[in-house]
């Protein structure tokens, strides 16, 4: 069975963080392991508390799982500060894993931050490059673009910046888009875009909808590597 992990951090609600992560990788019938970055007290009112671990938590947690289980690909999620992105940054580079997706999370929906604003150039520079797939949502994208996002060519420009930073792959998701009956995220590979788009479902439960399908891109590229390796 492939194995995947996520670097992130524990929703006490459930619907997001380390959670999703886990029960997505299941769905999608990969073996699940997490390193813990923060717990957080969530419900579906919002975020009452964000206790960060050290990093050298984060960094034993991840050492355990490389050196013993192995790891086929993995995800981040929170990641909360500095130190802690440069010790996932440090450790990948260790493991020398190359399928690495990066969901720059930030804030949650109601407005909660779950990445401190002095940690987003530690991000930049130590993660990014690391990064196989990024998946930025809206706002995420303009953070990192310092830019603002209307048009789909605002999408193209900020998934071309992003490339600059030193991702390979971009999604720009388009869950925030609230303006549009469809759903519309923006793949960039650094040559080619493709819109993928689908009906917006109209509902206020979409908690956890990144962190689901970051998760949902990990374990597939844990599994579409090893069969692409077969046929080396
Ligand atoms: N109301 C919705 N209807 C259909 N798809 C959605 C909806 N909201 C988000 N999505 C999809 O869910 C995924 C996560 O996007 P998004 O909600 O923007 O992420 P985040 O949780 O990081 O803000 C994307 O593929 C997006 O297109
Ligand atoms: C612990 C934790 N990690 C990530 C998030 C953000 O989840 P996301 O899927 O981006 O969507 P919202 O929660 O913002 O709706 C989180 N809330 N908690």
């Amino acid at each position: 069975m492939e194995k995947a992990l996520t670097i992130a951090g524990s929703d006490s609600g459930g619907g997001a963080g380390i959670q999703a992560d886990l029960k997505t990788f299941q769905e999608l019938k990969v073996f699940g392991m997490s390193a813990l970055t923060a717990v957080t007290a969530q419900n579906t009112l919002g975020v009452q508390g964000v206790f960060p671990m050290e990093a050298e938590v984060v960094a034993e947690q991840i050492q355990s799982v490389g050196e013993d289980i192995g790891v086929d690909a993995l995800k981040t999620g929170m990641l909360f500060n500095a130190e802690i992105i440069e010790t996932v940054a440090e450790k990948i580079k260790r493991f020398a894993w190359d399928k690495v997706v990066v969901d720059p999370v930030m804030i949650a929906k109601g407005g909660a931050p779950l990445l401190q604003q002095e940690a987003v150039s530690a991000l930049k520079n130590h993660l990014l490059p690391l990064c196989f797939v990024i998946t930025p949502n809206i706002p995420e994208a303009e953070v990192l673009t310092r830019m603002t996002i209307h048009s789909p060519d605002d999408k193209k420009e900020a998934a071309r910046r992003i490339h600059a930073l030193g991702a390979k792959n971009i999604v720009i998701k388009g869950g925030h888009d609230v303006n549009t009956n469809e759903a519309v995220d923006l793949l960039f590979n650094g040559a080619d875009f493709e819109f993928f788009s689908v009906p917006r479902i109209e509902t206020k439960n979409t908690h956890g909808t990144g962190c689901t399908f970051s998760a949902a891109i990990t374990a597939q590229l844990a599994k579409v590597y090893l069969y692409m390796t077969r046929y080396l």
